[in-house]
């Protein structure tokens, strides 16, 4: 489903460069829910980024559902983009002027699906336990409930793979616990592949894996070196 393959980012010019990623290899199976950890700095928010195609690495490549991304054009990447991947981010960035449904229906617009599938996004907001909100504001709902529609947002195209960066990082831990568990029995009915970044391993409880990152370099959890 996903593999990342001796991944390299370096930022900057010759005299101020930041190796962020150091020859990162993994590959994570279909419906498989991974959290990705690590020190402040030490590269998840960047290795991200490259696997949800929004930078470019300095070297090696990400693999989603059978294609290689380093060869998709600028144009491709977009459409690829949208159509294979769902994002979750620490704060909601929903759209406060629209409705919860509005916003839900976002990257399925953006797509140009011609005629919205109804249904399955009323299915998806009452899974995600918003059908009594889906007409309000979304500057009229709680924070739990714009990451709930963050979350039905980020499925709603059916995505073989979820990016999560911090997505319980804004919340009071019981809404996080709840958000987690919701993340977790979406994964479980629709058979998605989820990444999350995270600090708080801990609120997560059991999941298949945890990727630890360590100054740029990725390690499975047993095996990171002190
Ligand atoms: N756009 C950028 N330009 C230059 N350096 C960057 C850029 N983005 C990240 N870095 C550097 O790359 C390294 C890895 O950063 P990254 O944000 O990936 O770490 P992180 O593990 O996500 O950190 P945090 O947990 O604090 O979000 C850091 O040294 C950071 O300063």
């Amino acid at each position: 489903m996903l593999e990342v393959i001796g991944l390299d980012k370096t930022y900057g010019s010759d005299d101020t460069q930041v190796h962020a990623l150091r020859g990162v290899d993994f590959a994570v199976e279909k419906g498989e829910f991974v959290l990705v950890v690590g020190s402040s700095g030490s590269g998840k928010s960047t290795l991200l980024n490259m696997i949800g195609l929004l930078d470019r690495p300095t070297a090696g490549k990400v693999v989603i559902d059978g294609t290689d991304t380093a060869e998709l054009g600028d144009g491709e990447i977009s459409t690829f983009r949208n159509r294979k991947l769902g994002f979750i981010f620490q704060f909601s960035n929903l759209l406060t002027d629209l409705t919860v449904y509005e916003n839900i229906m976002l990257p399925k617009q953006i797509l140009g699906s011609s005629v919205p599938k109804g249904e399955r996004v009323e299915d998806l907001i009452r899974a995600v336990g918003l059908s009594d909100q889906s007409h309000r504001r979304a500057n009229r709902i709680s924070g739990g409930q714009a990451q709930r529609a963050a979350i039905a947002r980020g499925l709603v195209n059916d995505p073989a793979v979820v990016l999560a960066d911090e997505p319980t990082g804004n919340l009071d831990s019981v809404t996080a616990g709840t958000i987690v568990d919701l993340m977790k029995s979406m994964a479980k009915k629709m058979g998605l592949t989820f990444i999350i970044v995270t600090h708080d391993r801990h609120q997560f409880g059991d999941v298949d894996r945890v990727i630890t990152i360590k100054d740029g370099r990725a390690f499975d959890e047993a095996r990171v070196p002190a």
